[in-house]
């Protein structure tokens, strides 16, 4: 494991989406700095979350990786290059931002928000229109309907939904979010974060993202950083393992109450296997329906509509009484994205207490059912692989803060734990 503790050479960097090399930030004024020599290796093309108590140095670090915010000393690597020198305006057209409600110019329309950078980079007219309009399909919002609306004519979550639209804009390598889902009511946050994990899955961007809402890093991570005051590393690790073996006490609190339900946050329902309902067509005989629902000894069938939408979720009893399947919609019907958590599905399972839910994928097709019986069996597996999961996790260290750090510091705090970050050697 130790070769792999000091990422100091250029090859090491290479094979690092961003690598933060013993980065301090001093504010004037402050006698702590805010960030303490902190060394961190974010890999390319994963999530990696940041959490602390609030005034821990969060923001901070990230606004550093763009430099929006200068470190005092220490190196920032992206792929492979050092861009602590560069020119700052030319490194951030290569990031993408995300602020919290977008941070979108109100002046502008939806369309012109979203094609700042490309415009700064001189794309022709053309590219730039049809670039807004494949980035606003992305987030699910129809160009036709938004592309020349102002930010105010937005709920929050379109709001929010544009910003990540607008950070995209020039396919970056790295995104940098900070607190995104802040600003929304809990079921858009939820549907936010189902997006996001849609993007990168097609995307596979090096994302950064501060959250103040543990289960949210749980939710989006691949790993999890941990801070204490000035950025101190506690714990920098995958989600399964923060759950399972907290690195001490403060960690623990963070976690809160309920680390076992919270292990359901870690598994999403794309990953696990779906049931094949019986299924009908708007206009089909509802008495053909039946029979098959009788025929396979099952007691509900799902209606499609033609773009194979589900529609309605009928009984036995509800398709005896009908003639042929009509083109209604029920508004209640218990619907879940694949990209949904088991927590989020086990929710929709109970408010409509039906024991399963409708899982859709792109374009909102029809994948199958989640029931009550995969959850419980995902449970038992998500524990069993915690317990036995291997891969190493990225190094992640600090100094120690105000008095420059040595080898033997970094190296000693690391190996308190297997690679994950125990910055604790080190104070
Ligand atoms: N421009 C600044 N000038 C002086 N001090 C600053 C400045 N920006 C941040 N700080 C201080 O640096 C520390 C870290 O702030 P930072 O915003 O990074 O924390 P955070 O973890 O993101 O907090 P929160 O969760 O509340 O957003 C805090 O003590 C803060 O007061």
């Amino acid at each position: 494991m130790s070769e792999t503790l000091t990422p100091t050479t250029g090859d090491k960097a290479t094979a690092t989406g961003i690598l933060l090399e013993d980065v301090t930030k001093r504010f004037p004024g402050q006698d702590k700095p805010a960030v303490g020599g902190l060394t961190m290796e974010i890999p390319r093309g994963s999530i990696v979350m940041l959490v602390g108590p609030s005034g821990c140095g969060k923001t901070t670090t990230l606004k550093m990786i763009n430099r929006l915010i200068e470190p005092s000393s220490g190196r920032i690597i992206l792929d492979g290059e050092d861009v602590t020198g560069i020119d700052g305006d030319q490194l951030r057209r290569g990031i993408g931002y995300v602020i919290q409600a977008g941070g979108l110019f109100p002046h502008m329309t939806v369309a012109a928000n979203i094609a700042v950078v490309p415009k700064m980079l001189n794309w022709d007219k053309d590219r730039i229109q049809s670039r807004v309009d494949e980035l606003l399909e992305l987030v699910s919002l129809d160009p036709a309907l938004y592309r020349d609306r102002y930010p105010k004519e937005l709920s929050g979550g379109q709001q929010q939904r544009v910003g990540v639209a607008r950070a995209l804009a020039a396919d970056p390598p790295v995104l940098l979010m900070d607190e995104p889902f802040g600003a929304v009511d809990p079921i858009t946050r939820q549907r936010l974060q189902d997006e996001l994990l849609h993007i990168q899955s097609e995307l596979n961007k090096t994302i950064v993202c501060v959250t103040h809402d543990f289960d949210e890093a749980v939710k989006l991570g691949d790993w999890i950083a941990i801070f204490d005051e000035g950025a101190q590393l506690v714990q920098y690790d995958s989600p399964e393992r923060i759950l399972a073996n907290p690195a001490n006490e403060f960690v623990e609190n963070f976690i809160g109450s309920g680390a076992g339900l919270k292990q359901l946050t870690l598994t999403r329902v794309n990953e696990v296997e779906l049931a094949s309902p019986i299924t009908a067509g708007i206009g089909d005989l509802a008495s053909d329906t039946l029979s098959r629902l009788q025929g396979a000894g099952e007691q509900n069938a799902v209606v499609l509509d033609e773009r194979e939408r589900p529609i309605q979720w009928l009984s036995r009893r509800q398709l005896s009484r009908l003639d042929r399947h009509t083109d209604a919609v029920d508004p209640k019907l218990p619907v879940i994205s694949e990209q949904s958590t088991l927590n989020d599905a086990l929710d929709t399972m109970l408010v409509s207490s039906t024991g399963a839910a409708l899982v859709t994928g792109p374009r909102d097709r029809f994948l199958g059912l989640v029931t009550v019986q995969t959850v419980m069996e995902a449970i038992t597996a998500a524990n069993d692989a915690a317990q036995q999961g291997s891969s190493s996790a990225p190094v992640g260290l600090n100094s120690g803060g105000i008095r420059r750090g040595t080898e033997t510091d970094g190296q000693a705090a690391v190996q308190d734990d297997a690679g994950a970050a125990a910055g604790q050697g080190t104070r």
